[in-house]
């Protein structure tokens, strides 16, 4: 089995970042992101994705942090990207449930397990996130 690449984006907005309901497990929260086709590269497929599941266009984004997931049923390289500028206004275009929450409330939501790290740093320090 091959891995999968996945270009994940982590809006923030104050103290706040955008999170959603993933497709299949209905109680696992999410960031907006997804697959990298076969043409493209991660951060073109990061500006894809984003604009086709939240409806903006990524202006200001840096590279966070870089996942290698195994599991029985799949094989995930998570490429995760803090976005702090963008055109437009946020919301599912799938018409999935979404929500802002404070950094330090992720605590209390249910994120993939590749995400585990990734949480852990968020919820660490907030001012180097800009
Ligand atoms: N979008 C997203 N996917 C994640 C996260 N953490 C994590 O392990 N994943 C996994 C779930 C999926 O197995 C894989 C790809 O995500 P996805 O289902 O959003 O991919 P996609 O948007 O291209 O999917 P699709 O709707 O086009 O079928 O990455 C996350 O925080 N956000
Ligand atoms: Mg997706």
């Amino acid at each position: 089995m091959n891995y999968t690449k996945v270009a994940i984006g982590i809006l923030l907005k104050k103290n706040k970042v955008y999170i959603t309901k993933g497709k299949y497990k209905k109680n696992i929260w999410e960031f907006p992101g997804g697959k990298v086709k076969k043409h493209e590269n991660i951060v073109h497929a990061l500006k894809r994705e984003l604009l086709e599941e939240v409806g903006i266009l990524i202006l200001k984004f840096r590279f966070f942090k870089y996942v290698k997931y195994i599991s029985l049923k799949k094989k995930l390289k998570l490429y995760f990207f803090l976005i702090n500028k963008w055109k437009g206004e946020p919301y599912s275009k799938e018409g999935h449930v979404y929500i802002w929450i404070f950094l330090y409330n992720l605590k209390f939501f249910n994120f993939p397990l590749a995400n585990d790290s990734v949480i852990h740093l968020l919820k660490k320090d907030i001012h180097f996130l800009k």
